[in-house]
């Protein structure tokens, strides 16, 4: 039997490299790299690495490393960039086509691109230094058609005194000249003004010393006779390049806020809105330095990075580059990725990225950044110093019901293949969902609801006997038919007042969220139990309330020994979530105040504030999202700091409307509304919604414990 002989990939490269008629894959390589247009130091390394090929027997293992080193080169965009535009009015027309709402973040977006486009649109002024009149006159008058300002000068010195005058963004010099020649210029210009580039004019005769002119910094060359056509695309490459080093000197922005508020979308909408392409590398769970910037090539399998490995995808230097949940990013013995970050952010180190496994650096500054976090308290501080932070709030219910309207709900129908079919939501169906099946700042749960009721739809018009039935009109009641029963409830609303248990509100990375903080009293010698994964800063506040309790005891209406003979226990239900941050205070007084005085304390009045040792209640931050979980769990009094009232007072009315927003400044003022029966603030408020306690007095003498049907014991 007759076996046929399996070649060998190393053979048949072999075969290829003595083949007369085909040409050897090198020799392919050689022809590429003769077109690629590589930069000087790339194309050195890249030849010196065929160079070696040459020499190396393709079965060896360093062959194919150095093969595919030579492809990734190839393939990179080293000089390819998108034709972008800076039109503020096109990005404006993008942001609201594709976003609802948001109207701060898109002010903020268009701001920061105002400066880029006024920067694009500044009329750029070319020194031209030649001590050939009838040289300088050609290119005068070639620059000048193409709408440049230019200055002539006829030797190096002459040019340094335009320069010290003029604002020059590019100067054009010959080499050989008197009193001052082309290198010395250069020298100078790199020294003093090292953000000028430099294209150098020379003779056939001294391409050597252009090329050593390139070593010592000049950006490009022109051989003489001068091309007026290359002079043109290298005069406009070269000021395109400054103009982007110069656009991306700006800070980095990163987008904040909680999950599905559409950082992810408005950064692609910025791209479209640029015409630029947008890639996005997700940091989240990222603890390897090596993902981010390469392993050396001496490792066995090794890669370049992320940033490269997307930008040879993009094909392209200048997309837009989302790095989502940059918040997200870990660290460990494999090194601090975010220490690659902060290169790759800083407009002074990006220009000569180097990966690990490329060993060349690649020039970033092209690249538009753009970062999203859900909480940036955990960035580290000098990563943060080099982004400007735009926030992402939650969504009202009237906002979200519109985005679902207008966006969610039209791709849902398409993606089900309802496009076709008359289905209509009524609103009230959407707000069901809303309300009782969702319980979110964002639209990612809502975005997954409605595309449940859609599948299940789609179903019913596949099993009607004709296949074609039309569905019709969605209402509320067909939402819970679908959905089943409902996931959420608005417990604020509906729990009755309790004796020990308020109801405080809390920033999380998800948005505002509702607690309720439980206390319990029993014989004991004056322990103070904290439960509920509290984090040090939430314990210092427990303490601070209970010595303020104790010193004010008298004012309170509680008996002064009531801490000898008693132990009280402080929790935090949802164990499982770590909880910090001195923002809880006044909630954690609240329910205890209301276990010692024995007065139930209203659990739809939610509440949020520091509390300090003498009661008064400080500032706290997360204000909207706050209000608007608040909102979502049926709350109906909302207790603020007074020191808030700015950003109280910035609120939009939607965002107040159904609550009544109280600001207090000391620890007295909660007590009214916290003890009032429910409906009697409303005549104590204006109309507005934003009501402030000035001064309260009341009698604060224990009462006698009512009946708590939802705990008889207590109290
Ligand atoms: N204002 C809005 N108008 C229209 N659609 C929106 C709006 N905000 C969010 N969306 C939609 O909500 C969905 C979730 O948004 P996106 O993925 O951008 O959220 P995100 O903030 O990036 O979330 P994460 O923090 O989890 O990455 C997307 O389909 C997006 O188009």
């Amino acid at each position: 039997m007759f076996f046929k002989k399996r070649i060998e990939p190393a053979e048949e490269t072999s075969r290829h490299q003595t083949a007369p008629s085909s040409p050897s894959p090198l020799d392919l390589l050689r022809g590429r790299i003769r077109e690629a247009h590589l930069p000087h130091l790339v194309m050195e390394a890249v030849t010196g690495e065929l160079e070696k090929l040459e020499k190396t027997e393709p079965a060896v293992a360093e062959y194919s490393v150095g093969f595919n080193y030579i492809e990734l080169v190839l393939s990179l965009p080293w000089n390819v960039s998108s034709q972008c535009t800076f039109d503020l009015e096109r990005a404006q027309r993008v942001l609201d086509t594709r976003h609802y709402g948001l109207a701060q973040v898109k002010q903020r977006i268009l701001e920061f691109l105002a400066a880029k486009t006024l920067c694009s649109k500044a009329r750029q002024s070319i020194l031209i230094v030649d001590d050939e009149e009838i040289a300088r006159a050609n290119m005068e008058h070639v620059l000048k058609k193409e709408g440049y300002a230019c200055h002539c000068a006829s030797h190096g010195a002459e040019a340094l005194e335009i320069m010290a005058r003029e604002d020059i963004d590019l100067i054009i010099t010959d080499l050989k000249m008197e009193r001052m020649d082309g290198i010395e210029l250069l020298q100078h210009v790199n020294r003093t003004s090292p953000e000028i580039p430099v294209i150098m004019v020379t003779g056939f005769a001294t391409v050597s010393s252009a090329v050593d002119a390139l070593k010592k910094g000049a950006a490009h060359y022109l051989g003489k006779p001068v091309n007026l056509d290359e002079l043109r695309k290298t005069v406009k490459e070269v000021l395109e390049k400054k103009l982007f080093v110069q656009m991306g000197k700006g800070p980095i922005l990163c987008f904040t806020g909680p999950p599905g508020t559409g950082k992810t979308s408005v950064g692609k909408a910025i791209a479209e809105a640029l015409q630029r392409q947008f890639i996005r590398i997700s940091l989240a769970g990222l603890r390897d330095e090596a993902e981010l910037r390469g392993h050396r090539r001496t490792y066995v399998g090794a890669l370049p990075g992320r940033v490269i490995t997307e930008l040879k995808r993009a094909g392209v230097n200048n997309p837009v580059l989302m790095l989502d949940e940059i918040d997200k990013i870990g660290q460990d013995f494999r090194g601090d990725p975010a220490s690659v970050l902060l290169e790759v952010l800083d407009p002074e180190q990006n220009t000569h990225f180097t990966d690990h496994y490329l060993e060349l650096p690649f020039d970033l500054s092209r690249v538009m950044f753009i970062a999203t976090a859900n909480d940036v308290s955990t960035l580290p501080r000098p990563l943060l110093d080099r982004m400007e932070c735009i926030e992402f709030s939650g969504y009202t219910e009237k906002e979200k019901l519109h985005i679902a309207q207008q966006f969610i709900l039209p791709r849902q129908l398409k993606l089900a293949g309802l496009s076709k079919f008359s289905v209509a939501f009524t609103s009230e169906a959407l707000s069901r969902v809303i309300n009782d099946y969702t319980r979110e700042s964002g639209l990612r749960n809502l975005e997954r609801q409605i595309s449940d009721i859609c599948r299940k739809i789609a179903m019913m018009c596949l099993k009607s006997t004709s296949g074609q039935e039309e569905p019709g009109q969605v209402d509320a009641a067909t939402v819970s038919r679908l959905l089943g029963p409902r996931k959420f409830y608005r417990e604020a609303a509906e729990a009755v007042p309790q004796v020990g248990v308020a109801t405080g509100m809390v920033w999380a990375e998800t948005g505002g969220e509702i607690i309720s903080v439980e206390t319990a009293r029993m014989p004991g010698s004056g322990t103070l139990l904290l439960t509920g994964s509290l984090g040090e800063v939430l314990r210092e506040s427990a303490q601070t309330v209970l010595s303020f309790l104790r010193s004010k005891s008298e004012a309170f209406g509680i008996a002064a020994d009531f801490y000898q003979h008693s132990d009280l226990h402080v929790h935090f239900p949802s164990g499982a979530i770590p909880k910090d941050g001195p923002s809880a205070g006044v909630t954690i007084f609240a329910a205890l105040l209301s276990l010692l005085t024995g007065r139930p304390a209203r659990r739809d009045v939610a509440m949020t504030g520091e509390m300090t040792l003498t009661g008064r209640i400080l500032p706290v931050n997360g204000i909207r999202e706050k209000v608007l979980a608040a909102k979502r769990a049926g709350v109906r009094v909302v207790l603020l700091p007074l020191a808030n009232r700015e950003e109280v007072e910035a609120l939009e009315g939607d965002v107040v409307a159904g609550v009544r927003v109280l600001l207090v400044a000391n620890a007295a003022e909660l007590l009214e509304p916290l003890f009032a029966p429910p409906g009697s603030e409303e005549e104590k408020t204006p109309a507005s919604g934003v009501g402030m306690f000035q001064t309260v007095s009341l009698d604060l003498a224990p009462q006698r414990n009512p009946v708590d049907p939802e705990n008889p014991d207590r109290g």
